[in-house]
């Protein structure tokens, strides 16, 4: 089976598809988009893709093509400490180091380190965190570094110079899988950490406590949603589609119900399937 995703080899992504697909064929794509692009194409069969992490929040590009792509669906969410490392081409030293390039989810994770130990560097966003450490082992004249992962400090031939530079200990990312075959994913070899699903609504037009009657019809029927994120439609300002997990298992008739009086009160509902979550490794 050909998994699509966001590479190069040595991303955090892939190290999150590795775990999910040890024996199928990784492809690596350029972006996001590509691994969505991927699967709408049947190039692959599904994706791994970043959704969240838990110092800068939501990958809205992940969002905003689940928003567009309603024939890709979610069949698993896997959670994975991340650590940031600083690393450059062991031809160069750390004085020298002229910009720092990275994924901007890494910069972002990274923010107040980079700010306090080099304030005056300009930061570049890359496509991904390896992306970023392969054209630093490729570019050896442009005094460059990169925050990216031990596995492409190793991969890539780089030195790394401060370790473990996220903000936060506790760092994680919670990536997903999407195909459009709304299968559900399962595997005994990883620990499972619940079971949830995921929705996007959007509300038939802005008026007052529009999103008040969204929440009430989850709410008497005691559906426990564990997150609510909104993003913009593009169409305007103050229009939006929210992305809704409701935690536990699916009830056909009481969640059901649930979908069917959103839609009687004309939300636009993309039900993005009922999935288990998975502890992976660092
Ligand atoms: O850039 C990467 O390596 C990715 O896979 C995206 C990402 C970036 C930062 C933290 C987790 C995932």
């Amino acid at each position: 089976m050909k998994i699509a995703f966001l590479g190069p080899h040595a991303s955090f992504t892939q190290l999150a598809a590795a775990q999910l697909f040890p024996d199928d064929e990784l492809l690596p794509q350029a972006s996001i988009l590509d691994c969505f692009g991927a699967v709408e194409s049947g190039a692959a069969l599904k994706a791994v893709v970043p959704l969240e992490n838990s110092i800068e929040g939501t990958v809205s590009m992940t969002l905003d093509y689940l928003y567009k792509t309603p024939s890709i669906k979610i069949e698993a969410e896997a959670v994975m400490p991340i650590a940031h490392h600083l690393m450059i081409h062991p031809a160069n030293s750390i004085e020298e180091i002229e910009r720092i390039y990275s994924h901007p989810q890494a910069l972002a994770q990274s923010f107040h380190f980079l700010d306090t130990h080099y304030k005056e560097i300009p930061k570049q966003d890359f496509s991904s965190t390896a992306a970023a450490a392969k054209f630093v082992s490729e570019n050896k004249d442009s005094k460059i570094a990169a925050v990216a992962n031990q596995f492409a400090a190793n991969l890539y031939g780089l030195n790394i110079i401060n370790r473990n530079i996220q903000d936060f200990e506790q760092n994680h990312t919670r990536f997903i899988i999407i195909s459009k075959q709304q299968n559900k994913y399962d595997n005994s070899q990883l620990e499972t950490l619940g079971e949830k699903s995921g929705m996007l609504v959007t509300l038939p037009e802005d008026h007052p406590g529009g999103l008040h009657q969204v929440l009430s019809v989850f709410a008497w029927r005691k559906m426990n949603l564990s997150k609510i994120e909104s993003r913009t439609l593009k169409t305007g300002l103050g229009n939006y589609f929210f992305f809704i997990n409701v935690e536990g298992p699916w009830e056909d008739v009481l969640h059901g119900n649930a979908l069917k009086e959103l839609e009687s009160i004309k939300a636009d509902v993309d039900f993005l399937g009922n999935y288990k979550e998975f502890l992976l490794e660092s």
